[in-house]
């Protein structure tokens, strides 16, 4: 994410908080998993410890007997059961408990990433790409709901497998145990290897994968482009690339987990042929005080002594790449909001639609103003990055009411200037209030429901017109929507559709031109009224005699209402009661349009074709 969070939590850390944040979903569930999985591993050593008992005391002595007495042997080998039986119903509960915590962790986790994704400033979405952020919001919640309702559990209940087999072994022979050791800790080394190995490349894979979607996006959005300029076998080539990183990671890190598994399997193996001729040995040479039930007994302990080891270190595989997504995703959550100190909101004035009033904070309460829309910028710099200034000290006044062009070339900052009203990012110095009120001290939700902006990129939502349209004010009337598309000349068009406003249009825009979603854009503005409005290249796809109508019914819109309108095509804005002439972010001229004629300078050369806005 950004370079702040280079320093990346370790691993311990990371899960640390992840098994808090589990525990703070569902205590109860996680308290009970852990009971649970303690017997379960319980059970399972007392079962191997009953084998002693079965042998020593009941078999060995029956076959001395002529006549055997079958009857505490079935006795015993019940209770046996019986413990099997508890351990049994203790390991599907806590497998159960956890499944269903890891649904509730994910529904959790998905639910205040969006949320937390919604806070985020636009700069956050500037910086990052959609394909990484979509890798974490998918793969990265995949693999750790996976790590939480299978590794985790296994992991546990090894663990506890592991130290309950070996107080088990210890209490039937210290000295076969010694020797259990020494295999077991030959062995760690292999493991240490190949599960650095492994977690080294499960980190990699992880990141090749959030890369290679990443690369899918934005291959995807602009696939027209690529068409166009028969850029598809470089696009081939650069995705083969991502892809064969991704598959080498993968590949390494699934080689060194496999064959981890088989490896520790032999190594058991040779523990239990290595403890039964050890042992046999030392009975048969009455150098070890063990009885054949115990050492019956230590052989089956031992097996399931290296068992869980081979899983905690394979457990530990799933474990680590699930911390690497965990980090990922707490890097998103981590990621700063924004700073939100408004105190002043704003609302509509009861009873009348559409005439808003500022509820302002006073000592003794709060009192009402009524909107006017009247902005200005007072010595305003910014810049998108630290060291890169753009905006250079902006001073200007836009009266309630007043039509504002900005004009000037590609990147003169235009957009910039109208990005700061509504508090998309922080200027760096300077102030700009609306209606004498710092727009710092406005909360940002209620500036933005102030302002009302139109860009050249429309983005329409998957439904149909009409609802796209009410997008911008939601308890509008169908004839209020109507009336909005009327004024913006979209009617026309939407009549001539099969299914008119009940047309359905993906997320894409789906089968209407740029010009269309324009003026369903525009539409969309309208019926939003709000007290300022910022037209950014709104109608540069608009044919210029649709544009001619549109601008006589934004015209009347815009009566009285303050607004900042972008254009390239000068007859847009020369009856703007304010034009801003920019250049690389600084305030060339202003002026309305006879006065700068006047003035022959810049605007003249753009106006009477001698310059052209490049
Ligand atoms: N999100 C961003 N991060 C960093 N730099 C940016 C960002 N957006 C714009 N810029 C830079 O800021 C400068 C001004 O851009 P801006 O979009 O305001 O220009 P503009 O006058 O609106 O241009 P156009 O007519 O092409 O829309 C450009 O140099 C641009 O590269």
């Amino acid at each position: 994410m950004t370079k702040k969070q280079a320093q990346q939590p370790s691993q311990m850390q990371t899960l640390t908080r992840l098994l808090k944040y589990v525990y703070r979903v569902s205590p109860a569930a996680l308290i009970v998993s852990l009971v649970s999985v303690i017997i379960s591993a319980a059970a399972s050593v007392v079962g191997s410890l009953f084998i002693e008992q079965v042998i020593d005391r009941y078999i060995t002595p029956m076959l001395k007997q002529k006549s055997p007495d079958f009857g505490p042997l079935a006795h015993a080998v019940l209770l046996m059961a019986g413990v099997y039986a508890i351990g049994l119903v203790a390991n599907y509960l806590f497998t159960l408990l956890m499944m269903v915590l890891s649904q509730q962790v994910q529904k959790q986790i998905r639910n205040e990433m969006f949320t937390h994704m919604q806070r985020l400033p636009i700069a956050f979405f500037d910086q990052n790409e959609y394909g990484d952020i979509m890798s974490r919001y998918t793969n990265d919640i995949d693999t750790l709901m996976q790590m939480i309702s299978q590794a985790l559990p296994m992991f546990a209940n090894s663990v506890f497998s592991v130290v309950f087999v070996l107080a088990g072994m210890f209490y039937l022979s210290w000295q076969l145990t010694l020797v259990s050791l020494v295999v077991v800790l030959l062995s760690l080394g292999v493991v240490r290897y190949l599960t650095g190995k492994s977690s080294y490349y499960f980190d990699q894979q992880q990141k090749t994968m959030g890369m290679v979607n990443g690369y899918n996006e934005e291959m995807l959005n602009g696939l027209k482009v690529i068409k166009v300029f028969s850029h598809e076998p470089e696009v081939k080539a650069d995705f083969d690339r991502y892809n064969d990183q991704l598959r080498i990671a993968s590949g390494k890190a699934n080689t060194y987990a496999t064959i981890l598994f088989p490896i520790m399997g032999n190594i058991g193996n040779l523990l239990y042929v290595l403890i039964a001729l050890i042992g046999g040995a030392a009975i048969l040479a009455g150098n070890i005080p063990l009885t054949l039930g115990a050492l019956a007994s230590f052989m089956q302990l031992s097996k399931a002594f290296i068992m869980p080891i081979a899983q905690i270190s394979q457990q530990l595989n799933a474990i680590v790449l699930a911390i690497a997504g965990a980090r990922r995703i707490f890097q998103v959550l981590d990621e700063k909001v924004e700073v939100d100190d408004g105190q002043v909101t704003i609302e509509e004035k009861p009873g009348v639609k559409n005439a808003w009033q500022w509820k302002l904070p006073t000592e003794n309460g709060f009192k009402y103003v009524p909107v006017k829309g009247h902005i200005v910028f007072d010595h305003v710099s910014f810049g998108y990055v630290p060291g890169k200034q753009i905006l250079h000290d902006i001073s200007l006044e836009a009266k309630p009411g007043m039509k504002v062009a900005l004009v000037g070339e590609t990147g003169a900052g235009k957009t910039t200037i109208s990005s700061m009203i509504n508090r998309f990012y922080e200027i760096n110095s300077g102030t700009i209030t609306y209606d004498g009120i710092d727009i710092k001290d406005i909360k940002k939700d209620d500036l933005r429901k102030s302002v009302s902006i139109v860009l050249q990129e429309t983005h329409m939502f998957t439904g149909n017109i009409m609802e796209n349209i009410r997008f911008g004010r939601p308890d509008a009337s169908d004839d209020d929507v109507y009336q909005a598309a009327r004024l913006a000349r979209a009617d026309e068009f939407i009549h001539d559709l099969d299914d008119g406003y009940e047309t359905v249009i993906d997320g894409g825009g789906g089968d209407l031109s740029q010009g269309q979603l324009q003026l369903l854009s525009i539409a969309r503005a309208m019926i939003a009224d709000k007290p300022v409005m910022i037209l950014d290249e709104a109608t540069s796809s608009i044919d210029t005699r649709t544009e001619r109508l549109v601008q006589a019914g934004m015209d009347n819109l815009l009566a009285g209402r303050t607004s900042f309108v972008i254009a390239h095509r000068l007859s847009t804005i020369v009856n703007s009661d304010l034009i801003i002439v920019l250049d690389h972010g600084r305030i060339l001229e202003a002026g309305n349009h006879d006065q700068l004629l006047a003035k022959q300078g810049y605007y003249y050369e753009l106006y009477t074709g001698k310059k052209e806005i490049q």
